[in-house]
Parts: C-alpha cells; structure tokens; sequence
C-alpha cells in the first residue's frame, strides 16, 4: 500500500448504490489489542478480523520497533504478535516518525512500562482536530506509580514505571483511549485499581473482553465504574476483533446520499447509538437480521435535516459527525450540528463549501443549509473522517471530485473506494506519480 500524499481519490457522482459491502474490523479496537498484547510475557496473540489500513501498519511497526515478533497475513486478516523478547529498556522508545502519525501510539505505553519499566514518547500523532491533550493518560500513570516527565525542549515524554500498583483513578470526562489505557496499566499493578468515570465504547468492552481471556480481572465495563484487580502475568490468546461502528456508519450514511438498497455485513444497530436515529429521521430505513443490517433509502424520497450533538457512546459518534455534515449539505431544509468532543472538527465545512454547499460554522456549532446542489472539484482531506465524508459528497456531486491525500482515508478504511465501487459507485483510488 502506497504511504505518501501522492494518493487520491477519484470521485464521480450519480449513482446509487445498491449490494452487499463488509464491514471490516474496528480500528479503535485492534489499536489498543496490539498495545495489551504485547502485555503478553509468553506465548503468541493472534488476532483476528484485522482491517488492513495503514494505523495498523503504523501499529505494527511501533511493536517491532520496541521488540516484537510480528506477522501481518493480510489476506487472511490476521496479525500474530510475539512479545516474549520485549525486554529490552534501551528499546521502549516510540520514535517520532512512527508514533506521531497516529494516535493509537500512546496505546504502547502500559505494555512498555510492565515489561521494560520505560517509555520514552517522541511524539504522538493523530486526526488534527484541536486540541487533544494526554494529560488524563498521564496523571493516572502517576497515580499508579510512575514518574512521568515532560522534556519540553525535544517535546519528549519519559515515563519511568519501577514500582507500578493499584490506585484510585478518575477521567475528567470518558477519554475513550484513557480508558483503555488506564486499564491496561493497571492489570499488571498489584492491588486493586478504581476508574471513575470509564468510557462506554463498545470498543472499549472489547478490549476488556480481550483482555479478560489473557488473564485480567476486570469488571464494570459498561458501567463508567471499572474496577482491576492486577494479576501476576498474562497469556497470549486469540481474539476476533468486533466490527467497526464508524465504517458501517460510513457505509449507511453512503447509501443515505445516493439512494438504494445495501446489505452491511458485520453491522449492528445497537452500536450505531444516536446515530441510527439521526439517520432514520433523515429518511433511512434499517432492518437488522442476524449480523446483517439492511440498510434503504428512497432515492425519491428528500432526505429530511437534522440537529445534532456529538457526545460519548451512545451518543453521537464525533467520528460520524464529518459524513453526516456532507449528508445535511442534501438535506430539504436548515440542519445544525454542535461537535461537543473537539473543539477543531469543522474544517470540512469550508471543503464542502468549494463544492458548492452553505455551511456556516461558528466555534463548535454549525448550521448547513439544504438542500444544495454540489458540484465536483478538488478538495482536501484534512483528516480521516473529512476524507471518507468529501468522497461521500463526491458520490452525490455533479462530475469529478478528488480527494487528497489519500492517505488518511487509507489511515482508517480499508478498501474503501473498491467496497464502493461495488456497489455501484464509481470511485477509483489512485496512485499518481
Ligand atoms: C484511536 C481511537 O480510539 N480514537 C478515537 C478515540 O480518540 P481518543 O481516545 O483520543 O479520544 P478521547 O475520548 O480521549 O478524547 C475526547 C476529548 O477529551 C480530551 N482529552 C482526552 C484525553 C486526555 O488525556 N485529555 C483530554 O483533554 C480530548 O482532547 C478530546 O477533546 O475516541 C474519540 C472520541 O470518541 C474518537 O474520535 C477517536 O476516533
Ligand atoms: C479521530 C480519529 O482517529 P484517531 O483518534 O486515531 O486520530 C478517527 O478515527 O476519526
């Protein structure tokens, strides 16, 4: 897979799309799994269902750089991970060029501080949304025990972990990686831990259920209450990572734009959150049967505007909110949306904009008004979710639209423009030299 901005999408817009498209597995579950896995002193982890995109490359670049054995079977989905040689505190770096390309590099540090008692972070990446502090991270590894320093000059973080045990932990609000990562860090730590106020991800479960066939006694998930009780050592296990919520929100905000009629294998209502309801009253249809949800939108039919807030699990999902701002540009009518996660999450608006919509934003809140018609051009992908939201806006636009760099969309879905084409879109990825 191609790494640099030179990759574009290639948009052509007026078809609806109708078939069957597979949900890949989530991101925000795999990322933290190769983070616990490498908690593993013996054995070998093999998960499985792992979208190929490249934060799990990036992912498994950092485990090898700090001392892992690891496969990708790409074709196969499944990543085997050996952490038995990860001893070796000269190696508990997570250097720049990897670590501040994605977010999920902060995820390395628990498994870092029980195996080499180090972590040295020389930068950690992710969507450019505003401000994105780890400071909950941070001060709860103090809690537990570790000195955890800031080198302003080389903006380095070192953590130093010798004597890591249970503690009383808050979240000032329901961090979805704070979570995970405070719950990492204290498996291992003798005693008990407490977290107030967890997140309720169904991502975050995953990984508690991951975590709990390695060995860890964790309980409360789901509650906002968890409780960790550390263990002496952890097995590698296997694990089938869930389906991803945002690809399938993705997906039926797609098939929202076009019209038609699409079978999402792997998607499940019940983590969709407020998000199903925002699209049913826009005029989506959803029926769930088994692990398949049908999803239906009269292509005759105008698509209604809506008001929403983003807000943690089952609210709805901040990463949604960029393919539902494209939706509102074709809604009949005035929509709002309030993005209440990040305070920099609007820079699609502008992009849409150059396509022709009205969108006004005023800090954290933006009124789109419906219906416009949008017209195909260049425009630029400033995150993952604008990406996979421009190439949403570019099925329904008149003529061409390219999307660049094409990297961040490949940051988060897999396949994304060859499950669309199958259904009948006309979407190329293209590679330019
Ligand atoms: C890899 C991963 O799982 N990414 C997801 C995760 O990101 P991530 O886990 O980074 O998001 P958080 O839930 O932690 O962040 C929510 C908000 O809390 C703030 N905050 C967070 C931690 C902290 O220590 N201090 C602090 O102030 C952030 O700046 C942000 O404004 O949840 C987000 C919210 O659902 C999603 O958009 C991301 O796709
Ligand atoms: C914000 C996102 O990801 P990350 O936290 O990895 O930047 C996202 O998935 O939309």
């Amino acid at each position: 897979m191609s790494m640099g901005q030179e990759v574009r999408y290639r948009v052509r817009g007026g078809r609806p799309l109708n078939g069957t498209a597979f949900v890949q597995g989530a991101k925000n579950a795999v990322l933290p799994m190769i983070g616990a896995a490498l908690l593993a002193a013996k054995g070998r982890t093999v998960l499985r269902n792992v979208p190929v995109i490249e934060d799990v490359y990036r992912s498994l670049e950092l485990a090898e750089h700090v001392g892992a054995k690891v496969e990708f079977h790409e074709a196969e989905r499944t990543v085997v991970i050996d952490a038995s040689c990860l001893n070796d505190p000269e190696r508990a770096v997570l250097p720049a060029d990897i670590a501040a390309r994605f977010r999920g590099s902060v995820l390395f540090v628990p498994a870092l501080m029980h195996r080499t008692g180090r972590a040295r972070i020389e930068g950690v990446g992710g969507c450019n949304l505003g401000s994105r502090n780890l400071d909950f991270h941070y001060r709860g590894f103090a809690r537990l025990g570790a000195e955890v320093t800031e080198d302003l000059e080389l903006n380095h973080i070192n953590v130093v972990a010798d004597n890591l045990r249970g503690g009383r932990l808050y979240l000032d609000t329901p961090s979805h990686t704070g979570t995970e990562n405070l719950i990492m860090a204290a498996v291992l730590s003798p005693g008990t831990t407490v977290i107030e106020h967890a997140a309720l991800e169904p991502e975050v479960l995953d990984v508690i259920d991951f975590l709990t066939a390695m060995g860890a006694k964790i309980s409360g998930g789901g509650t906002g209450l968890i409780t960790v009780e550390g263990v002496e050592e952890l097995t590698a296990v296997e694990h089938t990572i869930m389906s991803d919520r945002i690809d399938a929100g993705v997906f039926a905000m797609a098939v929202a734009a076009t019209g038609g009629e699409v079978s999402l294998v792997g998607a499940h209502l019940d983590h969709l959150g407020v998000a199903r309801w925002k699209m049913e009253q826009m005029g989506v249809e959803f029926a769930q049967q088994g692990a398949v949800l049908h999803v239906r939108r009269d292509p005759q039919a105008p698509l209604r505007p809506i008001n929403a807030v983003t807000s943690p699990f089952p609210g709805f999902a901040t990463d949604l909110q960029s393919p539902l701002m494209a939706l509102a540009t074709m809604a009949e009518g005035e929509s709002y949306i309030h993005e209440a996660i990040y305070d920099g999450r609007f820079a699609l608006a502008d992009e849409l904009n150059k396509m022709g919509a009205k969108i006004e934003v005023e800090g954290t809140r933006a009124i789109v008004h419906g219906p416009t018609n949008l017209r195909g051009t260049e425009v630029i992908a400033h995150d993952l979710r604008t990406g996979a939201a421009l190439v949403l806006a570019g099925l329904v636009a008149e003529g061409e639209t390219i999307v660049a760099p094409g990297y961040l969309v490949d940051r988060g879905h897999a396949q994304f423009a060859n499950r669309l084409a199958a259904l009948g879109a006309d979407v190329e990825r293209v590679s330019a030299s």
